[in-house]
């Protein structure tokens, strides 16, 4: 493998990396693109480790043996300060996050997001490891223009709804809205790494995803995970366009979010990791400011490009409205917009997403029909009754 220059085009050193939470949804990927493209070594600690089995068989594969997994829960496991001590880089992605648990697991969600993250970065800052550490777009809240009067001009100013790091407040709902919960943790997580790092020098880098899809997220219910288990929103009208069932739009699909693809967000943080003069310290948003659509046009897309992926014909009525109370319980509110502002990360490691909706979906969907649609089938088949 030839010698991996870094933006300044100094050569890159080879490092050890301990990813906590490798075996989820991100993890798998960044694991993947590390031994694909890099020279760097993994110690990879999960509690699962389905999504990356493909990289741990021992076999003759070029990256045999840079990538070692340790099966161990955070919450309660001496191993892990020696694990950090035996890398240069942590890089934290553990966490419950998906929105059906913040208002329904509220204590679990807190504790994962805050407490079980405390002795990852005490044992980074003690031992002078570097961190990256995976927070959330949604410490943002709510947008300012939310709270605007409906036939507000401001609506339409960006000033009143683009998130940036070092400008946007905070804006979550009251108390009782326990779907905040969630936000709250990652809040107080970040505050608290920034301040290890004023203090006591903690060289960190935040991250802010915005909505990153694509294969192997969360779960189909019913075949990989409960049936009765709500995933993230494309993993949920994915299950319904595989069972060929009406997707679930929550309180009329107003929502909006910016989508970016996996692959493309997964060349951010490996930007991060190679150039660690110019991540750390920084809090990066990490989205795709052009892949803007409601809830609702993102499930008619879907729907079309599973058509087209699958051969088989939409359905006549292909969505329905259902309320939030029904779908997530009491205690659910919403994010109503998501741009991020891209200047900190195009101004420090010149990453721009490429992939367009329509392109990460199809992939995403060819991936999702090819991995589950037999799966489905069988499930579906009634038993016979004796
Ligand atoms: N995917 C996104 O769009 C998105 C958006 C915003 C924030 N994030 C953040 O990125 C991170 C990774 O997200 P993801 O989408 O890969 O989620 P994921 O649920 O697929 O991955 C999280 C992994 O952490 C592991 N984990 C959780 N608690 C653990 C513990 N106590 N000990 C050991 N392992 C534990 C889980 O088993 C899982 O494999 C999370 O911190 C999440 O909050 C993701
Ligand atoms: O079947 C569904 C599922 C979800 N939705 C809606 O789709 C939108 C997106 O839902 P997601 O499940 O992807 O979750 P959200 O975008 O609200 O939050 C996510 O954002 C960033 C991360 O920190 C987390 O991964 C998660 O909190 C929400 O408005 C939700 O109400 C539906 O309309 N139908």
């Amino acid at each position: 493998m030839a010698t991996r220059m870094d933006l300044d085009g100094r050569p890159i050193k080879p490092m050890t990396i301990c990813m906590i939470g490798a075996g989820g949804f991100i993890g798998s990927h960044l694991c993947e693109k590390l031994m694909a493209e890099t020279p760097h070594k993994v110690l990879a600690l999960d509690v699962y480790s389905d999504k990356i089995k493909h990289l741990l068989e021992p076999d003759s594969r070029s990256w045999a043996g840079r990538i070692v997994f340790h099966r161990l829960n955070i919450k309660h496991d001496s191993r892990l300060e020696g694990l950090i001590k035996m890398a240069d880089l942590t890089i934290n992605l553990a966490a419950i996050c998906t929105p059906a648990d913040y208002n329904t697991r509220p204590l679990d969600t807190i504790y994962s997001n805050f407490i079980d993250a405390l002795p990852v970065v005490k044992y980074c800052s003690e031992n002078n490891k570097r961190l990256i550490h995976f927070s959330t777009c949604e410490v943002y809240g709510k947008t300012i223009g939310s709270f605007l009067p409906k036939d507000s001009p401001l609506r339409k100013d960006p000033a009143y709804y683009v998130l940036k790091e070092d400008t946007s407040p905070c804006i979550f709902g009251s108390i009782e809205k326990q779907r905040w919960s969630y936000a709250c943790a990652k809040q107080l997580i970040e505050r608290l790494i920034y301040a290890e790092g004023a203090e006591n020098g903690l060289d960190f880098t935040i991250v802010r995803p915005f909505n990153w899809i694509g294969p192997r997220m969360d779960f189909i219910p019913g075949i990989d995970g409960p049936s009765e288990g709500v995933p993230r929103v494309l993993a949920c009208l994915s299950n319904n366009l595989l069972r060929r069932e009406p997707l679930k739009l929550v309180d009329g699909g107003e929502s909006q979010r910016t989508f970016v693809y996996i692959m493309d967000a997964i060349e951010a943080v490996l930007l991060m990791i190679e150039n660690p003069d110019r991540a750390n310290g920084h809090i990066f948003n990490v989205g795709n400011p052009n892949n803007e659509v409601t809830v609702r046009q993102l499930a008619e897309m879907m729907t079309k490009v599973y058509a087209k992926v699958s051969g088989e014909p939409s359905l006549e009525s292909p969505t329905i409205d259902v309320s939030s109370k029904e779908f997530y319980g009491e205690g659910y509110d919403d994010s109503d917009k998501r741009i991020p502002d891209m200047t900190i990360i195009n101004r420090q490691l010149g990453w721009n997403p490429k992939t367009t909706l329509w392109d990460l979906l199809e992939s995403t969907l060819t991936y999702q029909h090819r991995t589950y649609a037999e799966a489905i089938k069988k499930s579906m088949v009634k038993p016979i009754a004796s």
